[in-house]
């Protein structure tokens, strides 16, 4: 299956690099918004290059269920974590999560339509300063994240 979109994390700049049969298997299989994974979270990430966020949908079930009815809050660190490591391609850089923060405001809720945005707030050389929040419909934030990501040279890819 070749990497849709709404799945990718590296810059435009790499698709080239992606483009063997091997490289399109691992690159549709990761735990956020990997299509093909079977245990994944299946985010369908919409990306705004000018505004330089990235918003999915999100509504979980039983699965990914912590205190009754509500979300696991491993789950939403992760889910706030995909959403800043989103902001890749319309930067144009491949980086990884250094450090995050993550502040729990509200329980978030299983099976309800919930907003999932990542932001980018600036950069220093190669760290990358990122925010995301996990919101209601309504637009009531429930958990919401900082995070420090750090620019990683595209050779790495080769080692991997
Ligand atoms: C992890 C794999 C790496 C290879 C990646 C290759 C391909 C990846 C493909 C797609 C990539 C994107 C995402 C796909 C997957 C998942 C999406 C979710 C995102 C993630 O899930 S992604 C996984 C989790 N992620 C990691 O697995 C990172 C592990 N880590 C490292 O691989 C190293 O850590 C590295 C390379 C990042 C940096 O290592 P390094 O040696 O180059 O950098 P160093 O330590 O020198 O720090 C540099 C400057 O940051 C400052 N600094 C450090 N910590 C700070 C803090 N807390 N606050 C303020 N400043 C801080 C220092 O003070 C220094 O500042 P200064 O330069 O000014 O002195």
């Amino acid at each position: 299956m070749p990497i849709p979109e709404e799945a990718r994390h590296l810059p435009a700049s790499m698709d080239d690099a992606m483009q063997s049969p091997e490289a399109a298997k691992r690159g549709t299989n990761c735990f956020g918004c990997g299509p093909t994974n079977p245990q994944g979270l299946h985010l369908k990430f919409v990306i705004d290059a000018a505004d330089l966020t990235a918003t999915a949908p999100v509504n979980l079930t039983r699965l990914h269920e912590g205190p009754p009815g509500y979300i696991h809050g491993g789950i939403i660190a992760t889910l706030l974590d995909e959403a800043m490591s989103k902001l890749n391609r319309p930067l144009e850089v491949l980086a990884v999560t250094r450090n995050m923060q993550v502040d729990y405001l509200r329980p978030s809720p299983l099976n309800q339509p919930l907003t999932l945005i990542g932001r980018h707030l600036r950069r220093e050389g190669r760290k990358l300063y990122h925010q995301a929040e996990l919101t209601t419909a309504e637009g009531t934030i429930l958990a919401q994240a900082t995070g420090l990501f750090l620019v990683v040279d595209p050779a790495v890819l080769k080692r991997l």
